[in-house]
């Protein structure tokens, strides 16, 4: 029936349950789980999920897993398991490790063996693509489908649910009009939303870039503290502002806004992040803590756009040959790697450091 949900809104509904504080069903046929976002769980909905009869356990990544030194029989996950004295304070530092270093978790932690984990790491995944900390907190129901209806729960069926976040959603252009900035009177600003209702990216088209040579471009990842506010704690801003104006003096070119902030983990981990680093942790190390890779952004989303704007060569404005290798891997071809190194200081260097040391960018 036309009016049903499909897999994709069914997506977006269990995103915002997350969000709220709402359990979200995982399962098919007599497999299944019940899961709980840590950091949006309230004390009565945490004690409700506890009081079903099926064993409680917490699913964190791996990265987090080592933090907390926990084993992760599941390779890239563990499932620990929840004690019966623990409260809604112990889920909170489980995922959270803002309190690592001045309380740390009493353990040892118990994580799972047996049984299967893949239902967990859907949950995971899901966690991600809310943008809230991969920490969730599941129990198994035998009858998924059923408990969903009587719980008026979002049901999601693990294998369309895992086709969903691993697939690229087509990015569609949705408004554009012209945008006289400050490097140059020629702009014009166009907006791309996926087709799943997810975060909108935005492309800054500078002149009339020529479709059949390579335009000079910059995937620019949104930070809202070094673009906006002008941090000095990354070198974001300045590259921003950098490449626009070279493109303003070129005369043409394309600068992609993609809200990828924090590297695709949020402006609130990111904070955490930050954070982190306050307490002596870099910027791969804080990530990590957190429970997140070094980098969770999916290239495909430039290389979409850039296709649809009638771009397929490119010199790009980039210090990471990540983005190079990404961008060739998605049928863009780079004619040229143009560097973009600006806006050092003394509050980013060891930022600017840690970068090129850990994750190969070039200086
Ligand atoms: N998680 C996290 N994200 C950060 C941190 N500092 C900056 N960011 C984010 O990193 C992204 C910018 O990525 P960079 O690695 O600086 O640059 P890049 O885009 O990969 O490479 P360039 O093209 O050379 O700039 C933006 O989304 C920022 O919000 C941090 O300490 N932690
Ligand atoms: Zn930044």
């Amino acid at each position: 029936m036309i009016l049903l949900p499909t897999p994709a809104e069914l997506m977006a509904r269990a995103r915002s349950d997350l969000r709220v504080g709402l359990p979200v069903v995982l399962g098919d046929g007599a497999e299944g789980v019940l899961v709980l976002a840590a950091e949006t769980a309230r004390a009565d909905r945490l004690a409700a999920l506890r009081a079903l009869p099926g064993p409680v356990t917490v699913a964190i990544t791996e990265r987090r897993a080592e933090t907390l030194k926990a084993r992760a029989y599941d390779g890239d996950l563990a499932r620990v398991v929840m004690p019966p004295d623990a409260d809604a304070g112990w889920l909170r530092d489980l995922a959270d490790p803002a309190r690592d270093l001045i309380a740390p978790m009493k353990g040892p932690l118990l994580t799972a063996r047996d049984g299967s984990a893949g239902l967990h790491r859907l949950a995971l995944l899901l966690a991600k693509s809310a943008h809230l900390l991969p920490a969730m907190v599941c129990t198994p129901l035998p009858d998924p489908a059923q408990f969903a209806s009587d719980h008026l729960l979002t049901l999601l069926r693990p294998e369309t649910a895992a086709e969903d976040l691993a697939q690229h959603h087509p990015l569609l252009p949705v408004a554009a009009a012209r945008l006289p900035i400050e490097a140059s009177e020629a702009g014009r600003l166009h907006i791309f939303r996926p087709d799943n209702g997810g975060i909108e990216h935005y492309a800054i088209e500078i002149g009339q870039p020529d479709r059949d040579a390579p335009v000079l471009a910059r995937l620019h990842s949104a930070c809202f503290t070094g673009d906006v506010l002008g941090s000095l704690k990354c070198d974001c801003g300045p590259q921003l502002r950098t490449a626009l104006a070279d493109m303003g003096r070129a005369g043409a070119g394309v600068l992609l806004y993609l809200n990828q902030e924090g590297r695709g983990i949020g402006l609130t981990n990111k904070m955490r992040a930050y954070s982190l680093q306050d307490q002596g942790f870099d910027t791969v190390e804080a990530n990590h803590r957190l429970g997140f890779e070094d980098d969770e952004r999916d290239f495909r989303i430039g290389a979409d756009i850039l296709r649809r704007m009638g771009f397929g060569a490119v010199r790009l404005m980039t210090n990471n040959p990540r983005k190079v290798t990404m961008m060739e891997g998605e049928g863009i071809t780079v004619t040229e790697r143009v560097p973009l190194v600006t806006g050092t200081n003394r509050h980013n260097a060891h930022y600017l450091e840690t970068k090129a040391r850990k994750s190969g960018h070039l200086l």
